[in-house]
């Protein structure tokens, strides 16, 4: 697949199980350029330092927004967000927000980890 710009976030309880996830497919994600969230950012920097990824603002702080506004003008072509099912957030109408565009604007997207095996398989 020719390089795309992917996003990558997770819920904070999903956060170990993503960034295991992120260390496992270090070497298809590697030609891509790679945007996440702050917390999720991080996290990922510190285990795979050689990967070309910019943070942006942590979620509860307008991140999925900057994605969701990246999506917008085309210019994120997947996206890998381990998102929790079990936890209340204040941001929930933010993460609607961007799984709406995602849809809309039909990028393939991975909501769990068995989809995120599948999509990065076509990387
Ligand atoms: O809350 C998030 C997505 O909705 C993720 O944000 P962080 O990566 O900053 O924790």
């Amino acid at each position: 697949m020719p390089a795309v710009q992917a996003a990558l976030i997770s819920h904070d309880r999903l956060k170990p199980q993503f960034v295991e996830w992120v260390v496992r497919h270090r070497l298809a994600l590697q030609p891509h350029t790679l945007f996440a969230t702050g917390t999720t950012g991080g996290l990922i920097k510190e285990a795979c330092p050689e990967l070309n990824l910019t943070p942006l603002k942590s979620g509860p702080l307008g991140g999925d927004q900057q994605i969701g506004a990246m999506i917008c003008e085309g210019n994120i072509h997947a996206m890998f967000f381990f998102i929790d099912p079990l936890t209340p957030m204040p941001h929930d109408v933010d993460v609607k927000a961007l799984i709406r565009l995602t849809a809309l604007y039909n990028i393939p997207t991975a909501l769990n980890e068995a989809t995120a095996d599948r999509v990065i398989a076509g990387f």
